[in-house]
């Protein structure tokens, strides 16, 4: 479903990504770990389209798509859970998912069409406190209402960076199940981490990063028994 290939992303003269390649399935969930500085981020926002590749393609269902703006990106169904989640201070928590929704007509896209009332099933404290502004949300319901402002775009495919970020060890937990039920919903995702838990709780693949690279790929099951990958590129 998509395919980076080759790629290679610059900041100024600072070559990070450096030939960078990996693929994610449809329906599964790809886990991307590495230390800070890897490029994690970087590879999210070379697909988002926010930091352009200069050399190399990304391919999504089959259509190149670096190169294009980030709203085209997102309008051929890619959305993004940015780190740090990126909450609208200044609009309410229904203004922060009713403000990039899109419908299915646009996208063309998803078996899923996203409605504020799906948003609000999913999360429930979400509609209770649907007129409090975004930043008077804990960090486990920022990163909620980041992911369904996410959802609201009715992607067929989700970025997520970091989405455990400061959040104290139940919410974590909580994020994860939510990971897995937008799976079951027939979302693909890309997950960057820090958490190697998180992330092999519930990937498909992990793939291990080093210096613009991905340096090892496997299931969760054989990155857990595999100590030299954990001291060397994941510090666990
Ligand atoms: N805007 C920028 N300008 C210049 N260098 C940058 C910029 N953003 C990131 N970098 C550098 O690019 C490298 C990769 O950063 P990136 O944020 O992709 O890493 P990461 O794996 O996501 O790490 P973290 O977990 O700390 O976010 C780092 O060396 C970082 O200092």
């Amino acid at each position: 479903m998509l395919k980076v290939d080759q790629v290679h992303t610059y900041y100024g003269n600072s070559h990070i990504l450096q030939g960078l390649s990996f693929e994610v399935p449809t329906g599964k969930c790809v886990a991307l770990l590495g230390r800070n500085g890897a490029g994690k981020t970087t590879t999210i926002h070379s697909i988002a389209g926010l930091t352009p590749p200069r050399r190399g393609n990304i391919t999504y269902m089959g259509k190149l798509i670096s190169g294009l703006a980030p709203n085209k990106i997102a309008r051929a169904g890619i959305g993004l859970v940015p780190q740090g989640r990126r909450i609208f201070p200044s609009l309410t928590i229904r203004e922060n998912l009713i403000v990039p929704a899109r419908d299915r007509k646009q996208t063309g896209t998803g078996d899923k069409s996203w409605r504020l009332e799906d948003i609000y099933d999913l999360f429930p404290i979400l509609k209770e406190r649907e007129n409090n502004m975004g930043t008077q949300l804990s960090g486990g319901q920022q990163q909620m209402l980041a992911i369904g402002r996410a959802l609201m775009t009715n992607p067929q495919f989700i970025l997520m960076d970091e989405p455990s970020e400061g959040l104290a060890p139940v919410i974590i937990e909580q994020v994860g199940d939510i990971i897995r039920k937008l799976k079951q919903t027939g979302l693909s995702i890309l997950l960057v981490e820090q958490n190697f838990y998180l992330a092999c709780g519930v990937a498909d693949t992990v793939l291990v990063m080093s210096k613009g690279q991905i340096v090892w790929q496997g299931t969760p099951e054989e990155l857990l028994i595999n100590e030299e990958i954990q001291h060397q590129y994941l510090g666990v």
